[in-house]
């Protein structure tokens, strides 16, 4: 990989083009992803401090994505059919162990098909994750899975080639995480780079998953080939979220732990991630409305009207890229 090629988001600034509208109101940042259009880019973080069943709701009534984590598997099937009764979409998280491969046949045989599924483990470049795949693609033919998390081409292929709808990219950049410190891997310091590597070679739509950190990170996924953008420590700090509420010296914060954190898994058994306090930001409404008027704003600035219109802008390189502010 020549190293002009490897980058972040705080290394990248995107070039402006004319502005073709009268009003940044008009610039349209939705987004076809799988069988239903949503009002932005952005997916909360399938994480137990980012959503949970009434967030679900919320965002699934005024048409944001959502997915579902998998870390209480017995709520799953009383979870879809509750969503459906509601005439929402559902979309929920599976791993790939053996009692997850039977929840899949436990769906099927009570014809239960959720819109999406996605496939949440570490390392998603393997036989587990591509066996998960076929299996729902031939008991729930009907959902759109989306599989990861993966960080290279060669696994964007070989998870879409076994079926996969998606495929979600990030090993590592995440807030939470210190994949990179334990093992020395992953995409953290380079995850745009990764992206727009993953994104050529895909032939169905990317998930960029982790390392946003401001919202104009949402156009420059965008700018190298992501369709949905996941974001977990931005969207984990609202009233709705599912954390606790702590103030400290006068500050509140909310809880954030990651998913491979000894606090989710109730042990110190192959930790990758931690628990951390994220600012409280109030109502996700606003944050949500605050991130749709940032991506119109870059749609102008694109010279464009559409979401896609960022794909095709300029960008320049600007200074080299850092561990994006993490700490272990
Ligand atoms: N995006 C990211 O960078 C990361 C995300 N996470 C999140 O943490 C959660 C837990 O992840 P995960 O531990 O994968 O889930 P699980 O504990 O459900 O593991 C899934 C399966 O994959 C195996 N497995 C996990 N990692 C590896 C590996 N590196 N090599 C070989 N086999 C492996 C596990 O076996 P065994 O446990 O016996 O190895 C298990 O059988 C998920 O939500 C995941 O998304 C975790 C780390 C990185
Ligand atoms: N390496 C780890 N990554 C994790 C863990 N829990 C979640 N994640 C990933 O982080 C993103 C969210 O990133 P953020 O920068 O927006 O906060 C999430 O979607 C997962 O892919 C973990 O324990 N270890």
């Amino acid at each position: 990989m020549h190293p002009a090629e490897v980058f972040d988001y705080e290394d990248i600034q995107l070039v402006p083009n004319k502005c073709v509208i009268e009003s940044r109101s008009e610039a349209d940042t939705s987004v076809q992803f799988g069988p239903h259009r949503f009002k932005i880019p952005v997916v909360p973080a399938n994480m137990e401090t980012v959503i949970n069943e009434p967030l679900a709701i919320w965002l699934a009534k005024r048409d944001y994505f959502y997915v579902m984590h998998r870390f209480q598997p017995e709520e799953r099937r009383g979870f879809i059919e509750r969503m459906h009764e509601k005439s929402l979409f559902a979309s929920i998280s599976v791993g790939v162990k053996a009692d997850e491969h039977a929840f899949i046949d436990e769906l099927a045989a009570a014809n239960l098909v959720p819109e999406y599924i996605t496939i949440d483990i570490a390392h998603g470049h393997s036989e587990a994750v591509i066996r998960m795949i076929q299996q729902i693609k031939e008991k729930l033919p009907a959902s759109f899975v989306i599989a990861g998390n993966v960080g290279t081409p060669e696994a964007v292929r070989e998870l879409e080639n076994a079926g996969a709808d998606a495929t979600k990219v990030g090993i590592g950049p995440g807030k939470a995480c210190i994949t990179k410190l334990k093992t020395g891997f992953g995409t953290g310091g380079w995850q745009l780079a990764a992206v727009r590597l993953c994104a050529k070679a895909a032939r169905k739509p990317i998930i960029a998953d982790g390392g946003i950190r401001y919202n104009g990170d949402i156009a420059k996924s965008i700018r190298f080939g992501a369709t949905m953008v996941m974001i977990g420590s931005m969207l984990a700090g609202h009233e709705q979220s599912p954390g606790s509420l702590l103030t400290i010296d006068g500050r509140t914060f909310k809880q954030y732990w990651g998913s491979a954190s000894e606090k989710q898994k109730g042990a110190y058994r192959n930790v990758e991630g931690k628990q951390m306090l994220v600012p409280y930001r109030g109502d996700i409404a606003n944050t949500l409305n605050a991130m749709e008027e940032d991506l119109q704003s870059s749609i102008s600035y694109a010279g464009g009207r559409n979401l896609m219109d960022i794909r095709t802008v300029d960008y320049v390189i600007v200074k080299s890229s850092i561990m994006n502010g993490d700490s272990y």
